[in-house]
């Protein structure tokens, strides 16, 4: 019997969530590749390195590390690690590295991000979300802290098999099982739309109030008010979720709450963007949602006006 020859695995945007599961994924012995921006040259010196409160220290050097998409191979699997706020640049920089049916995983937040990407990609691609249910954040130019948990989901968006049922949960399970083989736990998800909506659950207020309050869950849970807000925020995405069609129990929000207690104090990676002056992510965490909600009757008065008032830091951090 004939082996199947193991995947190129490409990393679009060696950041937290790129760095962490990239050097899993080649520590567990991949092939893998990373594409960086500001940080090439650390990492192509000294390599990536990772503080993990689950996995203990661990390390990749030498990186096969790139500063430039034109020099990398051709990718079987392509795991996005960029901010949304750059996707416009991004569908050149992905079409180049892909193999001819390359599947390419989109690792953001937000809602619907894969949609503005799909454009300007060639149909022959497959496009999959993966939802990271992870606490991670860069602390120097190639180190990556891991403070909690690790999942990833992974759910199909568009291509050559949106009609072909098989194929499609074919290619979903092949990527879980990649990170699976990694040690990381992943399941593959029949509802991307939807599962972006509930993850927005918990993004919705902590990204926002962390850089509006400047404060971490320690904080933001301590306090009565920013509880209350919080709680309210949670229930205004759960109305929008479900003013668009998708069902969220009301024990989901009550879920994610509880489960922010146990986090030791987490600052988002919007914080983190604010922190470093860099764009936050508003248009996929707060503006996509908005417009989907209100174009379904649903106003979410108290989400507005936390991305009204986001917007305006925003601008004045550039
Ligand atoms: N951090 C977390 O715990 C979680 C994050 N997410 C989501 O994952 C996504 C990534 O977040 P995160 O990893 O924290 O972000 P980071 O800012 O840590 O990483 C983004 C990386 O992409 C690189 N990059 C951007 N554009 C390019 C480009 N054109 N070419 C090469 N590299 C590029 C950046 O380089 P440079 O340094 O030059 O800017 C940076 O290294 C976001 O959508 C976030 O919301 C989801 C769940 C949890
Ligand atoms: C904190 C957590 C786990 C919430 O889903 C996360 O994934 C994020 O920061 O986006």
């Amino acid at each position: 019997m004939t082996q199947a020859t193991p995947p190129r695995i490409g990393i679009i945007g060696t950041g937290a969530i790129g760095g962490f599961y990239g050097l899993m994924l080649a520590r567990a012995g991949f092939d893998v590749h990373f594409l960086l921006r500001s940080e090439y040259a650390a990492v192509n010196d000294r390599g990536l390195h990772l503080n993990s409160v689950v996995h203990g220290a661990l390390s990749l050097h030498p990186v096969q590390a790139y500063a430039r998409a034109s020099d990398m191979p051709p990718c079987d699997w392509l795991l996005v690690g960029t901010k949304t706020t750059g996707n416009l640049e991004l569908a050149p920089i992905i079409a180049q590295v892909a193999a001819p049916d390359a599947k390419v995983v989109v690792l953001q937040n937000g809602l619907d991000v894969e949609d503005s990407l799909r454009e300007h990609l060639p149909g022959s691609l497959h496009l999959l979300g993966g939802l990271c249910y992870i606490c991670v954040h860069r602390s120097a130019p190639g180190v990556v802290e891991h403070q909690a948990l690790g999942r990833i989901n992974l759910g199909y968006h568009s291509g050559s098999a949106i009609n072909d049922d098989l194929r499609r949960q074919g290619i979903v399970e092949e990527g879980a099982a990649l990170f699976r083989q990694a040690g990381i736990d992943s399941q593959a998800m029949a509802n991307l739309h939807q599962a972006r909506w509930h993850k927005l659950v918990w993004n919705v207020p902590y990204n926002g109030l962390s850089v509006l309050l400047g404060a971490g869950t320690t904080a933001l849970m301590a306090d009565e008010s920013s509880r209350e807000l919080i709680q309210a925020l949670m229930a205004e995405v759960v109305l929008g979720a479900q003013a668009c069609g998708h069902e969220i129990a009301e024990s989901y929000a009550e879920q994610m709450f509880t489960m922010t207690e146990s986090l030791t104090d987490y600052w988002p990676s919007m914080y983190h963007d604010h922190l470093h002056k860099r764009p936050l992510e508003l248009a996929a965490i707060y503006a996509r949602p908005l417009a989907a909600a209100k174009a379904a009757g649903c106003e979410l008065p108290r989400m507005q006006a936390l991305y009204q008032a986001l917007s305006f830091i925003d601008r004045r951090n550039a």
